[in-house]
């Protein structure tokens, strides 16, 4: 390959066929379905899907890769340039649902996630990899050390499963780290109710700012207001003196519910 990969831009490129099969068999994609890849590098899994389906969307912010992308002139690709984390995808991706597959660059693989959640109507189903840390980080349970806001956030709009670890010498440049590749199909419903979306994750959020920290004191550092605060653990039943990282999702949509409960009154 002669082609010189690029650091900053988290370049792996996958190259073993087992792994690209499972990926692309755990996008279950029929012919008409529309898919959108970010990060289609050289175009590995861009082949496999273009095989399958009539038309693939992909996302690409490098340059040299983008004028490889376009010397293949080929219609049922559409190329959009730019930063996955800056491009507006409702102005872009503009017929969905999407199935979306991508091996992700894992620099920035969080933030795509948060994106990813704000714009989940866009997209029906989802197979991503992770660096395995962040993939085991999404399936984490309550009061484990990986549980934390992107835990609690996926598991509410997504069921999540495990398709396949892989070894860093199926890429090249190997990582240094394993990788996870995952599923995530929306729910029909929400696993619990949320009250309000927005409070929910401010919540969330606030509950694993300061982890070591008591929850009561994690939400004070985040700037909710103490009596609210103590007025809603009470409501919801929490112990104010557990840890954030301890509470389910029925526990934040209870206390999100009753800091709704508590606005409502006041
Ligand atoms: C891990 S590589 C995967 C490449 C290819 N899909 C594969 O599996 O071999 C990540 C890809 O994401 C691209 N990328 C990195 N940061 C990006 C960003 N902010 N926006 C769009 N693409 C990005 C990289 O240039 C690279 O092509």
């Amino acid at each position: 390959m002669s082609y010189q990969t690029k650091k900053r831009f988290g370049q792996h490129f996958l190259h073993d066929p087992g792994v690209i099969d499972k990926i692309i068999g755990a996008a279950r994609l029929e012919q008409q379905q529309r898919v959108v890849e970010i990060g289609p590098g050289l175009g590995v899994l861009t082949d496999q899907l273009l095989d399958k389906v009539g038309r693939v969307d992909v996302i690409e912010i490098d340059r040299d890769l983008i004028a490889l992308l376009h010397q293949r002139q080929d219609e049922h690709l559409i190329i959009h340039e730019g930063d996955v984390l800056k491009l507006p995808w409702p102005d872009l991706l503009i017929q969905p649902p999407y199935t979306l597959v991508a091996n992700l660059p894992y620099n920035i693989s969080s933030q795509i996630l948060f994106k990813l959640l704000d714009h989940r109507h866009l997209f029906a189903r989802m197979v991503l990899m992770f660096q395995r840390e962040v993939g085991e980080r999404l399936m984490a349970r309550p009061g484990t050390k990986d549980y934390g806001i992107l835990s609690v956030l996926c598991q509410l709009w997504y069921d999540i499963n495990k398709v396949v670890l892989v070894k860093p010498g199926a890429f090249n440049p190997p990582p240094k780290v394993d990788s996870l590749v995952l599923t995530f199909i929306p729910r029909a419903e929400p696993r619990v109710d949320p009250g309000d979306e927005f409070l929910f994750k401010k919540l969330v959020k606030g509950a694993f700012t300061q982890r070591r920290k008591t929850l009561r004191n994690s939400l004070l550092a985040s700037g909710i207001n103490a009596t609210a605060i103590d007025a809603a653990l009470t409501r919801a039943q929490i112990d104010p003196g557990c840890r954030g990282e301890t509470l389910s999702l029925p526990q934040f949509s209870a206390l999100t519910r009753a800091f709704l409960a508590i606005e409502a009154v006041a």
